[in-house]
């Protein structure tokens, strides 16, 4: 029986059991491949997501998801956004009747516009207070190299966050806590459209100037949507707002920045998503995030040019959701 279970064995679940099993919990890691399952038991490696890093001994990964989730006393959830409900519904009742369940994503459902932590309570019918989100600036290959970085683990039950916390946590990983479950989720799925928006106008090769103002503007407007819909002002000045905006929008480890990127330098939508190898969750959130804008009447300059160049009414070049069109200058 496991202190931990890893449902996702791309970069962040890979990574993410490595944080956890450095820090003492006796881990399992369960990967969809079979051969990954393999590599990661005997070679200690992910090369596909993880080149170069080598996994602690501690460990352990299985392609068998009912033997991973076999008692296991926490569940962490590191797969793509649009496949979780599919996974839950599939092998949900396996999950261990207190187990917190802890979602690692960054994405909205697309059709349901429910995020991550939603998806969780409808299909599998537990109570929210069972729930946590973990989000923060958490490049994936940075952790792997023990970077020392902080995260947030959200939930509605102090108890919850605090369990979550104790376990995800060692010498170069850190968790705080916090009850703002709503704020700490759309931090982590905002800032990917933001970050698709830096990385259009790198692509293009517009400089510093046009980034931090795209950036600094990015954090206004994530704060508008997050507490128009029930978020904390504070959360978004924090890890999973302003902490993860910056480490996303900056660096090229980024699948989002990396994505924006290729659509500034003239790719189209569909040969984007051809290119990418990992999920830039940005692309599924532009229209469910436009959506729920749209119904609390959230004013998102930024989300919309980056959607309008995803459609291809827009050219890379124009991009420039800092300029406002108003007559009247308006208070920043
Ligand atoms: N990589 C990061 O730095 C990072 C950091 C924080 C949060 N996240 C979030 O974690 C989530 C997972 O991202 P990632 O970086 O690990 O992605 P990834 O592309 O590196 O890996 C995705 C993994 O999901 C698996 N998968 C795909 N479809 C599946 C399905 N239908 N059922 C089960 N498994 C499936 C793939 O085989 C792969 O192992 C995303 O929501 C992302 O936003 C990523
Ligand atoms: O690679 P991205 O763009 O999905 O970002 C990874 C993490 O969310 C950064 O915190």
């Amino acid at each position: 029986m496991a202190d931990a279970v890893v449902l996702g064995a791309g970069s962040w679940g890979t990574t993410f059991a490595k944080v956890l099993a450095d820090g003492g919990a006796e881990t399992v890691l369960w990967a969809r491949r079979p051969e990954a399952a393999r590599e990661i038991d005997e070679a200690r490696r992910n090369t596909r997501y993880l080149p170069g890093i080598t996994l602690p001994a501690a460990l352990r990964a299985t392609s068998d998801i009912r033997a991973a989730l076999a008692g296991a006393s926490q569940v962490y959830l590191a797969v793509p956004s649009q496949q979780l409900r599919q996974l839950l519904r599939e092998h949900g009742e396996a999950i261990a009747p207190e187990a917190p369940i802890v979602s690692l994503m960054k994405g909205v459902e697309a059709g349901s516009r429910l995020r991550m932590s939603e998806v969780i309570a409808q299909e599998l019918r537990v109570d929210a207070g069972r729930i946590a989100a973990v989000s923060g600036p958490n490049l994936a290959l940075e952790i792997a190299q023990q970077q020392p970085t902080a995260a947030v683990v959200s939930s509605t039950s102090a108890e919850t966050a605090r369990a979550v916390a104790k376990r995800a946590r060692n010498d170069y990983f850190h968790s705080f806590i916090n009850a703002d479950v709503i704020g700490t989720e759309f931090g982590g799925v905002l800032k990917n459209l933001v970050a698709l928006a830096i990385g259009i106008v790198d692509g293009v090769g517009y400089g510093e100037n046009t980034k931090a103002s795209i950036i600094t503007r990015g954090l206004a407007e994530v704060t508008d949507f997050a507490v128009a819909h029930g978020a904390e002002r504070e959360t978004m000045r924090g890890l999973a707002g302003l902490g993860d905006l910056i480490a996303t929008c900056g660096s090229p480890l980024s699948r989002n920045f990396t994505a924006g990127r290729l659509l500034g330098m003239g790719y189209s939508r569909t040969d984007v998503i051809a290119r990418m190898e990992q999920v830039a969750e940005g692309l599924a959130s532009v229209d469910p995030v436009a959506e729920l804008a749209a119904a609390k009447g959230v004013r998102m300059p930024i989300l919309e040019q980056v959607r309008l160049v995803l459609d291809g009414g827009m050219d890379p070049r124009d991009i420039a959701p800092h300029l406002t069109t108003d007559d009247e200058p308006i208070e920043e």
